[in-house]
Formats: C-alpha cells, sequence, structure tokens
C-alpha cells in the first residue's frame, strides 16, 4: 500500500528553484532514501511532504491526508526529525520524553521508547550533559513519542562517530520493524546503502534516478576493475586485446584492469598463460557512489 505519493512538486525561494517536478511514492513499512550533495533540494523536499512548507505547484498525499490543508491531522500521524533539532539545556531526558507526549493524542510509552533508543540509564540526564549521539537518539525518541506511521529523519548521522552511527542505523531497522514508513534523508552513500529499500537521487532540484540501492547501481553499468602488481613485467596489449577489457592504467607498480563479464577470470587466465603471477589482487565492485557519478557526473562527496 502506498503511504506517501509526491506529484511534480516544485517549489521556489525567489530565483532558486529549490525542487523541480519532483516525483515518487513511499510503500508503507518502507526505508526510502532522499540522497544528495549539499543544496540539493532534500529539505525543501520533505518539509513539504510534512507541511512544514507549501509547494508552489505539484500535489503530496500522505496516509489520505494533504500536508498542507490537513497538516492538524497529519501531526499526529508523522514524527519529524529535523536537522539540528534542538532543546533546552538543562530539560532532561525523560522530562523532554513527557513533554512531547503531551502533543499527542496516541503517545507512546516513554519508558519503551527510551529502552528502544538505548536511553534508559540516560533518562535523568541533562541534555546538555548528552553526547552527540544520545543527542541525536533523543531526538529520534521524540520524532516517534507520537506513534507515527510516518517518520521523517534528515541527516540522521551526521557529525556522529562511526560506532555511534551503526547504532543509529541498527535502531532505525528496528524502528522499521515496528511497522514505521521511514523518509530518510542523507547524504551518506554507505548510509544509502545499508538502509534503504528504495531511494531518490536529488541532484539541482531534480530527481535522477529511483530505485533499490542495487538498481542504481546496475543502472550505472555493469563494469567492474580488477588491481594487482605484476610479478614481472608485462605489455598492456596482453590485456588490452581481451573483448572483456575496455581500458588498462598504471599506477607505479600497481596495474588497473576496467571491463565486464567475468573480469577476473578473463584477467589472471590471461595473464596465467604467461606465467605472471597478479599479486595483491583486488577485484573492486561499482559502488552506489559511482553510480551517483555516472547518473550525475560527478560525486556527492565532492
Ligand atoms: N528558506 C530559504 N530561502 C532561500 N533559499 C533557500 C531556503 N532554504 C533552502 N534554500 C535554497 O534552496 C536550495 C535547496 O536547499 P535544501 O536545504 O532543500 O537542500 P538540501 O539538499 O537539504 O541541502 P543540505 O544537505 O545542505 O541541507 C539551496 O540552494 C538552498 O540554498
Amino acid at each position: 500500500m502506498t503511504a506517501i505519493e509526491v506529484c511534480n512538486l516544485t517549489k521556489r525561494y525567489g530565483d532558486t528553484v529549490a525542487a523541480r517536478d519532483i516525483s515518487f511514492t513511499v510503500e508503507q513499512g518502507e526505508i526510502f532514501g532522499i540522497l544528495g550533495p549539499n543544496g540539493a533540494g532534500k529539505t525543501t523536499t520533505v518539509e513539504c511532504v510534512v507541511g512544514l512548507r507549501t509547494a508552489d505547484a505539484g500535489s503530496i498525499n500522505v496516509l489520505g491526508l494533504d500536508p498542507v490543508r490537513q497538516r492538524a491531522a497529519l501531526r499526529h500521524e508523522v514524527g519529524v526529525q529535523l536537522q539540528e533539532s534542538r532543546l533546552p539545556d538543562k530539560i532532561r531526558v525523560d522530562e523532554a520524553v513527557a513533554l512531547f507526549r503531551t502533543f499527542y493524542r496516541r503517545p507512546a510509552d516513554g519508558d519503551q521508547l527510551l529502552s528502544l533508543l538505548g536511553l534508559t540509564d540516560k533518562r535523568r540526564t541533562q541534555y546538555r550533559h548528552l553526547s552527540g549521539g544520545q543527542k541525536q537518539r533523543l531526538s529520534v525518541a521524540l520524532a516517534l513519542v507520537g506513534s507515527p506511521r510516518v517518520a521523517v529523519l534528515d541527516e540522521l548521522t551526521t557529525g556522529l562517530d562511526p560506532q555511534a552511527r551503526r547504532d543509529t542505523w541498527e535502531l532505525i531497522e528496528q524502528v522499521r520493524d515496528t511497522g514505521v514508513t521511514i523518509i530518510l534523508v542523507t547524504h551518506f552513500m554507505d548510509e544509502a546503502e545499508r538502509l534503504c529499500d528504495r531511494l531518490a537521487l536529488i541532484d539541482g532540484g531534480q530527481v535522477v534516478a529511483l530505485d533499490t540501492p542495487a538498481g542504481l547501481v546496475a543502472q550505472a553499468g555493469k563494469e567492474q576493475r580488477v588491481r594487482f602488481r605484476p610479478a614481472r613485467p608485462f605489455d598492456d596489449a596482453l590485456l588490452t586485446e581481451l573483448p572483456e577489457v575496455s581500458m588498462v592504467r598504471r599506477q607505479g607498480e600497481q596495474v588497473t584492469v576496467s571491463g565486464t563479464g567475468n573480469l577476473l577470470h578473463t584477467v589472471t587466465a590471461a595473464l596465467a598463460r604467461q606465467q605472471i603471477i597478479a599479486q595483491d589482487l583486488r577485484v573492486d565492485q561499482v559502488s552506489l557512489d559511482d553510480a551517483f557519478v555516472a547518473l550525475t557526473g560527478r560525486s556527492l562527496e565532492s
């Protein structure tokens, strides 16, 4: 069942077109990623989805509701964790949860929520004394305190250390397992690859691709790379004449071969025929980052 439908959403700020003709649907129970570089229009898009901004054109339907005209009803169904949510320094974790529970007609059990988020030990701690990861988890808890059917999480793991990021990812999977539909805004490839069932790549306010992480990688082409250090010199022609090989590059002692098909077997067999041992042999699979470069012509990390 479709939980969210966005059709031809356009949003301008003066001369800037932040979102241009954006369309996508999110199925119930899915983790749907919105991935793109800074300024791509991700936050603008989700702010329109949750009714915090009014689109200039297009239509949006969230759980059968119009986010702007039926904002009051939608507020009880959609939990939002937007970038850099801040709370008063001295509010305690349990006080924040208790306060936010009063905003909703179907509040979640505060203790259960803190336990799910791994914050039970910190319930009496003031906000200012929480670590970055704990603040992040509290902001997720507050997005979930109204027992929403849809949660929108924006730049969830920005600024977290690797362990805290992994913990947060596990947490999001647990939340999804409770049946919540999740929109995850991110500019991290690894996060999108790990968590999202499907994702929209957004660049310059437009959806440039929409697919599963594996589907996006496949769209970007089936090229693979094999890298090794040959035990003795050889002529590039040995490999470039193979139909599977598209390019051979050398960097110091290292040889990188790009191509398709069963590239690893083809390359190692050709080398073996000449008794050349391939040392430090590695195969690089196409990543989501490569897919982004192929689809937009530039790197997300730049
Ligand atoms: N309130 C605003 N007024 C004017 N321009 C804005 C406003 N909010 C965003 N923009 C511009 O709209 C474009 C899209 O911004 P948006 O915040 O939606 O992108 P984003 O993909 O979420 O980026 P980031 O990852 O940096 O948050 C940018 O060019 C931004 O400068």
